[in-house]
């Protein structure tokens, strides 16, 4: 089994291989210098020198130590992955040609289809024949080894120049050629002094016109003997473009600079693919005779075989000067292949690899065995694993990597045959410990998470889809442990307060004042037998801690998705050394598998203690010039499995509709530590006004008023937080209801500066717009948010794309509140939907909610709505208990339901200005064009239609 290895170890054995590629180049320039001292011609190619003993003596393609050096084929690719693992030194091949030609001259730049590459460029070899006198004395064949190999060639003639694209395209020519691909008679010398050269006889009596080196190689060309098959074009412009092509599994890619007849031929080709990451295209094997043919055919392109290829070709003509293909070996014998092992599922991984003939044999002697045709790759049961991987490693041409040794160890019971469960088998937690009223309220599937969470000792990342009671579950889970709290509960800011009531609703023994919501930076992180704080407040008050938190709870998880993040330096410490971690995200990644990381170390320490293990195995890892790119993503099947089994726990909302209610509501109550002193203030006169015994009844209703106004005002902040807390949890599409036209601003604004599109319906937008606004709504991809308001958008529109609606206000009558929900709630919608109601304490909501809700319980008895908003307050206390609270109700209620008081209401939810002498707003919300005009138009008096519109009550779908 092999770890990955450490950047010391990759550079020590590059370091080692560069050093025995050395020794074999000096041991081929001897051999050549004897060679050309007797009268052969050795700066052939190894084909050329394969091809019969017209040219040169045949030579035993196996046999590394005389014309070739056997090289593993580099593919670019894995190498950027960051395999350095030392090559088997018969599995690489360089030609000798590479190495023993005459002075390097200066590439030119010239167009690519790779930008991101320097283009291959066209080098001329100067000194030319016969190929030994021309072993470039500044070049040394180390140089030249390195260069060949993608280091560059920084000791070279300072003529040279070569560029990464150089380097990784240089191997395969240095492989044997088949003439009749590599045309090479048909280059042309390029000044009078190359054809002096050309005309110089070899040895063998044979001319070499020229030696181009195309993508940074060196191709000798042997002129009058390296023929076209019959009918062929043969000629090639001696500025022709240098390509070659790469062995990659069971496809291959072209390395080439920009050719447009060349990309034209690629597209004619069905199984082409194009890379944009590495900016090449790759092909199937199937296709790779037809683009050689073709290419062929490109005078102005050459385009050198795949390693080992060459056997796959057409059989050479005959013909005098033809070179003899039929005793080049088969190509299998002489390809590496490399490949690893992949989960595929609980009980079986893969065999990721290339074609090799021994291999398959060895798959063939696997009692699990099984070829999948679709993926035409073969599969194990796991128990085979240690078996295949130990057999592989005998056979010569092949590294078959192993399962990581995280993988082994998550599914030891599968290796060691003493699991075959297709699925895991939870067994069914204990609970008579947890308050019975939390116990007997989890759904099915919420039950399973709570044994899923005990089973895994309480780490894990519970992913459930949004809106499916994560908290619920949470609160379960942590209350099992309750011997081992104090517990640590870290939630985005704008939900602390809504943590707390889940708190009191669901566990009723847990006395309210050992709930302990830290507020400020200078609260006390341990006051309380529950302590919820804010992630960023976290990394301000970690130092407090004295003894470690044992359970800790972290909501929307995926906040810590940036390693490098306060929030995130802050927490990775606690949960180290935490007992339990229950980690709570409905998208724990939202767009690469890099954001897992630092969960899943929070869940598994053990698993990945060096992110750059997964960045290889997970994120497609690529080295890049300025270090190493983990934006990829590579093996997600096994990813997931290895997730399922050890990690996470993850239920989307069709999984478990049937147990789900149509519509789940949810009070969210928003901090109050967000209101600003100043308003408080104002909030609590008005409050005192309102109630005075000795106001009028209209000095009352303007109070209330003016009480309802600011309470918009002082939500503003909250709002916004919520808002943009829900857009960075991953909901991408919501409508959010407001009334006032200050949060309405406000709310727009926020969104443009965040750059999210969004979409805006009120009492200003003309009837024609409405429609098309809400169609781009619908078909919009990506983040979206929908402003309307609760008057002027509550009917006659479809959202059913969302599944979420968010009320930063409350208002007076319910009815038009369910209207505003159902425009999410309705035909076309499959799933269940989740409505957010924003509730500030210390505001109008106080009164308001209860207000709402008593309406509501009357509609329910009567048949015409659901109940569930006021099991909802009952149950975390969110009641008015007061005298004077009783009071305010009763006024609301009263003033609301007079004939004309909401009116004034409504107008003033439009003309109210934060900013004017009125109130003392603090609230930035910009231009703020006057509306009040509009109160005497015709929208005006729609706006105010639906409040007798009872019988629109929506009952669920
Ligand atoms: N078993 C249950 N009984 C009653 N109400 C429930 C139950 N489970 C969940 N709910 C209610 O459903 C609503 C959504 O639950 P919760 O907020 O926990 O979901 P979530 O998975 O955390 O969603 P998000 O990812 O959006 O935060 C809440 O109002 C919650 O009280």
């Amino acid at each position: 089994m092999s770890l990955p290895l450490t950047e010391e170890q990759r550079k020590k054995i590059e370091e080692n291989r560069q050093k025995a590629l050395a020794r074999r180049a000096e041991k081929l320039l001897a051999e050549q210098r004897q060679n050309a001292g007797s009268g052969f011609t050795v700066a052939a190619t190894p084909s050329q020198s394969k091809q019969g003993p017209s040219q040169t003596p045949p030579r035993d393609p196996s046999n590394s130590g005389s014309h070739g050096v056997v090289f593993k084929q580099q593919n670019p690719r894995s190498s950027s992955n960051g395999d350095q693992r030392p090559p088997n030194s018969q599995s690489f091949q360089l030609s000798t040609s590479t190495w023993t030609q005459g002075t390097w001259k200066r590439q030119e730049k010239m167009p690519t289809a790779c930008p991101s590459h320097s283009p291959p460029s066209q080098m001329t070899v100067t000194g030319i024949s016969p190929p030994l006198a021309h072993s470039p004395p500044e070049v040394t064949s180390q140089q030249l080894l390195g260069y060949e190999l993608g280091y560059g060639h920084p000791q070279a003639s300072h003529e040279t120049t070569l560029t990464p694209f150089a380097n990784t395209a240089h191997e395969p020519l240095a492989k044997a050629k088949n003439s009749q691909e590599t045309a090479a008679s048909s280059f042309r010398p390029r000044d009078p002094e190359s054809e002096a050269r050309m005309s110089r006889p070899s040895t063998s009596g044979q001319n070499i016109s020229d030696i181009r080196c195309g993508s940074g190689s060196v191709t000798p060309k042997t002129e009058g003997r390296l023929q076209q098959k019959s009918g062929t074009p043969l000629q090639k412009a001696a500025s022709s473009q240098q390509g070659m092509c790469i062995r990659d599994g069971d496809r291959f890619q072209v390395k080439i600079g920009y050719n447009v007849e060349l990309i034209a031929v690629f597209k004619s080709l069905s199984s082409r693919r194009y890379d944009p990451a590495t900016k090449t295209w790759n092909f199937s094997m199937t296709d790779y005779d037809a683009l050689m043919r073709a290419a062929q055919h490109l005078p102005a392109v050459t385009l050198q075989p795949l390693e080992g290829a060459e056997g796959r070709r057409e059989p050479p003509s005959t013909g005098s000067g033809s070179v003899a293909q039929a005793c080049l070996p088969a190509a299998p014998s002489l390809t590496f292949v490399k490949g690893q092992c992949v989960l595929i599922s609980r009980a079986r991984f893969e065999a990721d690899i290339g074609y090799s003939e021994g291999l398959i044999a060895l798959f063939q002697q696997m009692d699990s065995r099984n070829y999948d045709v679709k993926t035409r790759k073969w599969n194990f049961l796991l128990e085979e694993h240690s078996k295949l991987i130990e057999r592989a490693r005998c056979l010569p041409q092949v590294q078959l990597d192993p399962l990581p040794k995280t993988l082994t160890l998550a599914f030891a019971s599968q290796l060691e045959k003493t699991s075959l469960c297709p699925v895991a088998n939870i067994p069914e937690a204990d609970l008579s410990g947890v308050d019975s009223k939390l116990v007997s309220s989890l759904l099915p599937f919420q039950r399973t998470g709570v044994n899923f969470a005990i089973a895994k000792r309480g780490r894990l990342l519970l992913a459930d889809d949004m809106g499916l009671g994560k908290t619920i579950q949470a609160i379960c889970i942590a209350a099992y442990y309750q011997k081992e709290w104090p517990l640590l509960v870290v939630v985005p800011s704008s939900v602390r307060f809504t943590w707390e009531q889940a708190f009191r609703r669901w566990l009723p023994s847990l006395r309210p004042d050992r709930i302990n919501v830290v507020v400020t930076g200078k609260d006390c992180l341990t006051a309380g037998l529950v302590n919820i704080v804010s992630f960023d407040l976290l990394s301000k008050l970690e130092r407090q801690l004295k003894t470690p938190f044992k359970v800790v709870i972290i909501d929307e998880s995926h906040f810590l998705k940036n390693i490098k993040t306060a929030r995130c330096r802050a927490a990775m410490p606690l949960l180290k050394v935490a007992k339990r971690v229950i980690l709570l995200s409905g998208t724990p990644a939202m767009s690469r598998p890099a954001e897992l990381y630092t969960q899943i170390l929070a869940v598994k320490p053990t698993f990945f203690p060096q992110f750059h293990a997964f960045g290889l195995r997970y994120c497609g890892a690529k080295r890049m010039p300025w270090g190493w790119d983990y934006s990829g993503s590579s093996n997600l099947g096994e990813l997931k499995l290895l997730l399922e089994e050890a990690v996470m726990l993850r239920r989307l909302k069709c999984d478990v509709l049937s147990q789900l209610p149509a519509k789940q509501r949810k009070m969210v109550v928003v901090a109050p530590g967000q209101i600003s002193a100043g308003t408080r203030a104002a909030l609590d006169a008005m409050a005192k006004e309102m109630t005075t015994k000795d106001k009028t009844k209209q000095q009352q209703k303007e109070a209330l008023i003016l009480f309802f106004n600011r309470t918009a005002e002082a939500k503003i902040p909250s709002v916004i937080e919520y808002i943009l807390d829900l857009l960075e949890s991953g909901r991408e599409k919501f409508l959010v209801f407001a009334h006032h036209k200050v949060v309405l601003d406000a709310i727009t604004k926020q969104l443009e500066r965040k750059c999210v599109q969004y979409i805006r319906i009120d009492g200003s937008t003309p009837s024609a717009d409405r429609e098309d606004l809400c169609q781009q709504f619908q078909q919009s991809q990506g983040h979206a948010v929908a402003v309307l308001s609760i008057t002027a958008a509550n009917m006659g529109l479809t959202f059913s794309s969302a599944e979420l609606v968010v009320f930063a206000e409350l208002f007076w009558n319910p009815g038009v509140l369910i209207q505003a929900e159902d425009r999410v709630h309705r035909i076309g919608q499959l799933n269940s939907v989740g409505i957010h109601y924003l509730v500030a304490r210390g505001t109008a909501d106080d009164y308001l909610w209860p207000l709402i809700q008593e309406k509501i319980k009357v509609l329910g008895e009567a048949g015409l709505s659901e109940t569930n908003f006021s099991e909802m307050t009952e149950a975390t206390g969110y009641f008015y208990k007061d005298p004077k609270q009783q009071k305010i109700y009763d006024l609301f209620q009263k003033s609301f339901e007079e004939d004309g008081s909401d009116v004034a209401l409504l107008e003033a939810a439009e003309s109210f200005d934060p900013g004017s002498a009125s109130g003392a707003g603090s609230w930035d919300t910009g231009d703020t064009p006057d509306e009040s005009t509009l109160l005497g138009s015709p929208l005006k008096k729609k706006r105010f239609e639906f409040f007798d519109n009872w019988d629109s009550f929506t009952s669920p779908l």
